[in-house]
């Protein structure tokens, strides 16, 4: 086939930069054109000296006009922003992904609430369908607005959601304790990404008030059928890439450390990029750099009848432009592992 055509909005930032390294090798794409809010004109790998001979075109000026005539557009933009530069595109031609957290909680009210921004329009944000792969694939084959998971999300939910599902664990007592490295917080510099101040530092931030637990909260219900409030925390380690999530919760009446493996065993047979690790030294955000894998380790603590549950990926790919590539494929019904079947960067 060979003939899709991809516009990337916030080509210039983390998210954007995974895109394009995916999508160069993708088979299927045939031309990728990047958008710019801030710098039009510029040559692509004048800014960005990797991408030589690779990207070498201007980055263009987002005009809606230009993008109706891609076959998919992503949109990798700070919260806040397609919450109105997408709703003139739905419906009027590309399929849409949309990496932020713009258009994943369908309660407004929650929005507003945890990301402080005035939310999308409501029968937009009601049709856009969640992008956790591996979880919502008949819906995200017909969907024309995708809104990719979160990378906190992704990494806990992957690792949580089959056990809750099968009701082999407690989900009223959950607590999720999720580290991460500094790409997650984007391309912009702040105090706190600050080299000095985050190189030999470990941080706790947003204490109970991250954007992530009603979005993890939402998928609990929507995949598991279960209502729940759970304790989330997020931590800075001073690294480039990853996010480790560990999650503890009681495990139900006679349940064996057996069955929680064999329940995520037989969730994800058919999903190539879920592994389940038995070795937990085989277990660490460098088994998965660079790749779209997510692995998981659960053990249960037999003293205190309560299980733990890792989840590991990398933010940037699993958790945000390997995902949305993915959801492409599963779109266009091609093999979820196109463009994508990278061996992990180890060291
Ligand atoms: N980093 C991560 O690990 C993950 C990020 N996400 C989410 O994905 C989105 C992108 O993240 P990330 O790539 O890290 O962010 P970055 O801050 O690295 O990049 C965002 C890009 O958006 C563009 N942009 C900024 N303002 C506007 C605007 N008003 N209109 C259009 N474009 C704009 C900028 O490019 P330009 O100036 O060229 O327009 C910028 O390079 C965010 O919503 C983030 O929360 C989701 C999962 C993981
Ligand atoms: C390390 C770090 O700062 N990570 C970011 C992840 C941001 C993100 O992905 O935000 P949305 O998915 O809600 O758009 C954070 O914790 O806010």
């Amino acid at each position: 086939m060979n003939e899709v055509k991809v516009g990337i909005i916030g080509a210039t930032g983390y998210g954007g930069l995974e895109l394009i390294r995916f999508l160069h090798n993708h088979p299927e794409v045939k031309e990728i054109d990047l958008f710019t809010s801030s710098e039009e004109g510029t040559i692509f790998s004048s800014k960005f000296g990797h991408l030589l001979s690779i990207h070498d075109a201007p980055l263009n000026k987002i005009e809606e006009e230009k993008l109706s005539g891609f076959d998919v557009v992503f949109t990798s933009t700070p919260s806040g922003v397609t919450s109105k530069l997408l709703p003139p595109l739905v419906g009027v031609g590309p399929k849409l992904i949309d990496l932020s957290g713009d258009y994943r909680l369908k309660d407004l009210a929650s929005y507003e609430k945890w990301y402080k921004k005035t939310p999308a329009p409501h029968s937009i944000v009601q049709e856009s369908v969640y992008g956790l792969t591996e979880w919502n694939e008949k819906n995200i084959q017909s969907a024309g607005l995708i809104a990719n998971p979160g990378c906190y999300p992704t990494a806990v939910l992957l690792s949580v959601l089959p056990l809750i599902k099968e009701r082999l664990i407690d989900p009223n007592y959950l607590i999720i304790d999720a580290k991460s490295g500094v790409s997650g917080a984007g391309n912009k510099p702040s105090q706190t990404t600050h080299y000095s101040e985050m190189n030999e530092n470990f941080s706790i931030y947003k204490v109970n008030e991250h954007q992530h637990i009603p979005e993890i909260e939402q998928a609990i219900k929507m995949f598991a059928n279960t209502e729940t409030t759970i304790t989330f925390n997020t931590h800075l380690v001073p690294m480039t890439r990853g996010i480790l999530a560990t999650s503890y919760a009681p495990v139900l009446p006679g349940v064996t450390n057996k069955q929680l493996n064999d329940c995520l065993e037989e969730t994800y047979k058919n999903h190539p990029f879920v592994r389940l690790v038995q070795d937990v030294s085989s277990i660490g955000t460098n088994r998965v750099k660079g790749s779209n894998y997510c692995d998981i380790y659960v053990k249960v603590d037999e003293r205190t009848n309560r299980a733990t549950i890792v989840g590991v990926i990398d933010n940037l790919v699993k958790g945000a432009a390997g995902q949305a590539i993915q959801n492409m494929n599963v779109q266009f019904s091609l093999p979820q592992t196109l463009g994508l079947d990278v061996v992990p960067l180890f060291i």
